[in-house]
């Protein structure tokens, strides 16, 4: 059956009935709407003086009634609904009550809805004047994605509109092809909008690439729009908005990754403007997480993160249709799907904290045992895909997932390292760290990192060939700082000094000498003699200040 929607208070049951038959009428093939649905369609909305509007499948059934007030129309959830490939296999028919026309709006809804064609019939004494026709086009004409069609009378509609879709569905393949590669993998623009430096919004927006590559995401294009101030709805303007949902059904995207941390209420008015799922840089970097994670004490970390973030961003939206339950057995007449929800969230949340702290207990007694041992522990931490991982395999002869991506370590790892002078340490490995850490990340991670208290010596590793090095020495030297793990000895260790220039290590190295920095590249263990000594004599001299205290304690 078909549904109807919209604002159907106060009407008659007369009315009503004319509603639903009219609802059950199918759409004569080959007429975008055919002359007596057309004229049922005019009447009905010129009795009641409100909009009404179809979406039609391409079959000619319709899919649903919508009934608007005298100046709108809005369109309901359309997920799971229509079946076309790039365009969704619906089109809208609407009234207008007044100004005739394409509007700005109605632009916007063939756009987000990827709808197949988008008319607008005007009335004259209650029946049908004219018909005013927009369709997608794959290639831009004139500065506009989209193209009108010459207005006609229904009766006199020229070709088949069927035709004309499939040619559009066809122009759309050719000139945007889905690689065979690409199958079943999300297929994402992204977006910021800033109010910072270009430069810096632009490192930031690279990274955001980075880490869709990391997440295993084909990323299409990238749109960067500088600010002086944000939209509190959309973020950006809502032209701005409108040119990324036509970009995206011309590129075949299903997917918006934001670069800015949206508050809930912008990712809801997005979302609510098309069906593209749409996430934000901190979604991201938690969705790496999520799939990375090894330990259950890293799952249990990241999926109480991602609790977390998703609760205040549920819907808002509380009406009667959300009324699921009531009655004999539920918790209570009238809750809500939303209620209901949140409070299995918050359920589980508690559960996942209580599951933590018995983990992190047991991590504790394990630390206990290591510590009683008395062999010093070195840590590495820096930026993600720094080279840690790659660092501490050279050093232990260990074979730790190493990659090209960013956060391929996530669970912290420990191997046993003897010094030439025969000495024994631990060698830690991290996750790595980023710019714009989520605070709600950060917190998750509070008691991993939390080990790095422990340790006697801290490694910086720096990607020393990234362009961003020194940002990101900074974000970390931050870091370690909010952290409270400033005060531990550290050295910075410039890595990836093989992919420098002669010249350009030249000075790399001079420059660092300055500042105490060591200069290696991980992958080869010749170029980590340097560090080796340095490190062993810091930590000597340590022990041996330990030694002395408690020399003195005995005294
Ligand atoms: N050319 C060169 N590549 C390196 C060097 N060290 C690491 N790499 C490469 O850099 C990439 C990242 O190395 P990882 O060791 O995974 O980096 P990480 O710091 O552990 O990264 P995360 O665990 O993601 O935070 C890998 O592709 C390494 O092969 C180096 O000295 N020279
Ligand atoms: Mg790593």
């Amino acid at each position: 059956m078909t549904s109807i929607s919209g604002n159907t208070t106060g009407l008659k049951p007369a009315q009503q009935r004319a509603l639903e038959r009219l609802a059950e009428r199918r759409i004569a093939q080959g007429d975008i709407i055919d002359r007596e649905t057309a004229r049922q369609l005019a009447a009905l909305s010129f009795a009641l003086n409100r909009q009404l509007g179809l979406l039609i499948h391409r079959s000619g059934q319709i899919a649903c009634l919508m009934v608007g007030d005298f100046g709108r129309i809005t369109f309901p959830a359309l997920a799971g609904l229509g079946s076309g490939k790039r365009l969704r296999g619906l089109r809208c028919v609407r009234t207008t009550l007044g100004q005739t026309g394409i509007t700005d709006e109605d632009v916007m809804d063939l756009a987000c809805l990827r709808l197949d064609l988008f008319s607008v019939l005007s009335l004259r004494d209650g029946l049908p004047d004219r018909l005013f026709t927009a369709h997608l086009i794959p290639q831009n004409r004139a500065g506009r994605d989209w193209a009108e069609l010459p207005p006609v009378h229904p009766a006199n509609q020229s070709g088949s509109c069927l035709a004309l879709i499939e040619a559009l569905e066809d122009e759309f393949a050719r000139t945007t092809p889905l690689a065979a590669v690409d199958a079943g993998k999300d297929r994402a623009i992204l977006v910021s909008v800033s109010t910072a430096p270009r430069q810096e919004a632009e490192a930031s927006l690279n990274e955001l690439a980075e880490l869709a590559r990391s997440a295993g995401v084909v990323v299409l294009d990238r749109v960067l729009q500088r600010r002086r101030q944000l939209h509190p709805r959309f973020l950006m303007g809502q032209g701005k908005l409108l040119e990324i949902m036509l970009a995206s059904v011309r590129l075949a995207a299903n997917l918006l990754i934001f670069d800015q941390e949206l508050t809930p209420s912008q990712m809801r008015s997005i979302t609510d403007h098309s069906d593209l799922r749409v996430i934000d840089r901190t979604q991201l970097i938690l969705d790496i997480f999520a799939r990375r994670a090894r330990s259950r004490e890293g799952k249990l970390q990241i999926e109480m993160a991602q609790l977390k973030y998703m609760l205040p961003r549920l819907g808002t939206r509380d009406d009667a249709l959300s009324r699921l339950t009531g009655g004999i057995g539920a918790r209570g007449p009238g809750e809500t799907r939303l209620e209901i929800d949140k409070r299995r969230i918050n359920d589980r949340i508690a559960r996942l904290a209580r599951e933590l702290k018995n983990v992190g207990q047991e991590r504790y007694r394990r630390r206990g045992r290591r510590r009683k041992r008395e062999v010093p522990v070195i840590s590495l931490v820096g930026y993600t895909n720094a080279g840690k991982s790659t660092l501490l395999n050279t050093l232990t002869h260990s074979d730790i997932l190493a990659e090209d991506l960013l956060f391929a370590t996530l669970d912290p790892s420990s191997r046993r390292l003897r010094f030439p002078e025969d000495m024994e340490v631990i060698i830690t490995d991290t996750v790595g760290f980023i710019r714009n850490l989520p605070a709600e990340l950060l917190k998750a991670f509070a008691s991993t990192l939390e080990e790095l208290r422990e340790a006697d010596l801290i490694l910086h590793v720096i990607d020393r060939a990234n362009p961003e090095w020194r940002q990101q020495a900074e974000v970390v030297a931050d870091l370690l700082t909010r952290l409270e793990l400033d005060s531990i000895p550290s050295i910075r260790v410039l890595n990836k000094m093989d992919l420098l220039g002669e010249a350009e290590k030249e000075k790399a190295l001079q420059e660092g000498a300055l500042h105490g920095d060591i200069g290696i590249s991980a992958m080869d263990s010749a170029s980590l003699r340097p560090l080796l000594g340095r490190a062993e004599k810091l930590l000597r001299s340590q022990s041996d200040r330990q030694f002395f205290a408690s020399a003195q304690v005995l005294k």
